[in-house]
C-alpha cells in the first residue's frame, strides 16, 4: 500500500474506486465500506483509494476543536494496508480543504487527480465547505463525471449505529466490551514504555507506564483485563488506568503489569489490547493495604485468562 501525504505527489496509472471519510478506530462500518471498495475494486480492474486526513477537519471546522483519536495514524495506515487498498491519500486538512466547494472536490481532486471510476460512501457521509456535500449530491455529479456510487447502508449493532464519535463515548465510559463489539476487534493504546514512579516493583507489582501520545483518546480511569504485544508476541496482562490516587498523581497515567514477566522492556513500543474493565481505581489509606488490593486483581486476572483464550481480533 502506497501513502501519499500531498495531492500534487499523486501519480496513479490506473483508474481508482475511491471510500471517504475519517476512518478513526476503522469500525465495523469503515470495514465493511472497505471490504466493499477493495471487492468492487478487484472485479472492475481498479484501483483502491481511500481519500482520508492526516488531522482531524473538526480542528477547523468545530469551536470544540478535534475529537481525540481512538487509534494512532501509524495504526489507521497499517490496518488500511491489512484489509488490503492500495493507497492512501492522507491529506492535511486545511484552510484549502475547508473552503473547497463539495462539486470542486468531485470534480478537481476525485475525478482529474484520482480518475475515480467508482466512488463508495456510507449512509451519512458529507464533505465540502460547510458540509453542503452529501449522498444525494454524489448521486446527482455521478452522471456528469462519469462514475458509480455504491452507498453503504447503515451498519447497526443492537439497535445502534456504528461510528467513531459512539465508541469514544463508549471508552471514555469504560464500557469497552461493547467498544470492542463496534470496533470488531479490541481496542488498543500503542505507546513507548517510560520509567514510572519506581513503586510498583517495590510492592511487587511491577508494570510498564506508557507514554501517551498526544490527542489520544484515554478510557475511563480503572482497573482493565488486557493483552500486550511486545516484539509480535501476546502477554497476559492487567493495565490501570488513572491518577494513582493513593499517591496523589497529577497527570493520567496508563501503566500494565505483565503475568510472570521480567524482562527491562523501558524504550519498547508496546500495544495494550483492552478486554474487559474489572474495577474502578480507588484510593488507599495505605501501600499495603493497595498491595493487597493489587495482588487480588492479579488472581482474578489469572484465573480470567486461564478460563478463556483471546484473540485480538
Ligand atoms: C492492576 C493495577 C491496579 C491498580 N489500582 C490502583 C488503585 O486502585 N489505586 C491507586 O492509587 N493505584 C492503583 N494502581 C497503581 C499503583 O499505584 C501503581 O502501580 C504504583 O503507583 C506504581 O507506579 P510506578 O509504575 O510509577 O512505580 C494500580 C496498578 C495496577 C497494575
Ligand atoms: N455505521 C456505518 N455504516 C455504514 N457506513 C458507515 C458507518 N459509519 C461510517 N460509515 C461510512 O464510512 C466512511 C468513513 O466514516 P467516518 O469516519 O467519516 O464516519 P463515522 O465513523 O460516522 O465518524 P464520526 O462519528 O466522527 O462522524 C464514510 O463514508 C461513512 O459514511
Amino acid at each position: 500500500m502506497k501513502v501519499i501525504r500531498r495531492l500534487s505527489d499523486v501519480n496513479i496509472n490506473d483508474d481508482t474506486g475511491v471510500a471517504l471519510g475519517n476512518f478513526d478506530g476503522v469500525h465495523i462500518g469503515h470495514q465493511t465500506l472497505l471490504v466493499n471498495l477493495v471487492e468492487t475494486c478487484r472485479l472492475k480492474n481498479l484501483k483502491s483509494v481511500v481519500y482520508t486526513f492526516s488531522n482531524h477537519p473538526r480542528a477547523f471546522t468545530s469551536e470544540n476543536g478535534a475529537p481525540k483519536r481512538i487509534m494512532n495514524l501509524n495504526k489507521k495506515i497499517s490496518t488500511l494496508g491489512e484489509l488490503g487498498i492500495d493507497y492512501v491519500i492522507l491529506v492535511t486538512f486545511d484552510e484549502f480543504q475547508m473552503k473547497l466547494k463539495a462539486e470542486s472536490f468531485v470534480r478537481d481532486i476525485l475525478k482529474n487527480t484520482l480518475k475515480m471510476k467508482s466512488c463508495i460512501v456510507g449512509f451519512n457521509y458529507k464533505f465540502g465547505y460547510k458540509a453542503q456535500g452529501d449522498i444525494h449530491l454524489l448521486r446527482t455529479l455521478s452522471k456528469d463525471y462519469d462514475y458509480e456510487l455504491n452507498e453503504i447502508d447503515s451498519i447497526e449493532i443492537q439497535r445502534q449505529t456504528v461510528s467513531s464519535t459512539n465508541i469514544r463515548s463508549l471508552i471514555r465510559d469504560g464500557n469497552i466490551q461493547r467498544a470492542n463489539l463496534f470496533l470488531g476487534k479490541k481496542y488498543s493504546i500503542n505507546g513507548q514504555v517510560i520509567e514510572g514512579k519506581k513503586v510498583g516493583r517495590k510492592m511487587g507489582v511491577p508494570t510498564a507506564n506508557i507514554k501517551l501520545e498526544k490527542n489520544m483518546l484515554t478510557p475511563s480511569p480503572g482497573v482493565y483485563l488486557t493483552k500486550v504485544n511486545i516484539d509480535g508476541r501476546l502477554y497476559d496482562s492487567i493495565t490501570n488506568v488513572g491518577y494513582n490516587p493513593t499517591f496523589s498523581q497529577e497527570e493520567i497515567n496508563i501503566e500494565t503489569h505483565i503475568m510472570d514477566f521480567r524482562e527491562d522492556i523501558y524504550g519498547k513500543n508496546i500495544e495494550v489490547h483492552f478486554i474487559d474493565r474489572i474495577r474502578e481505581e480507588k484510593k488507599f489509606p495505605s501501600v499495603t493495604e493497595l498491595t493487597i488490593q493489587l495482588k487480588k486483581d492479579i488472581a482474578l486476572a489469572k484465573n480470567f485468562f486461564e478460563k478463556r483464550q483471546f484473540t485480538i481480533w
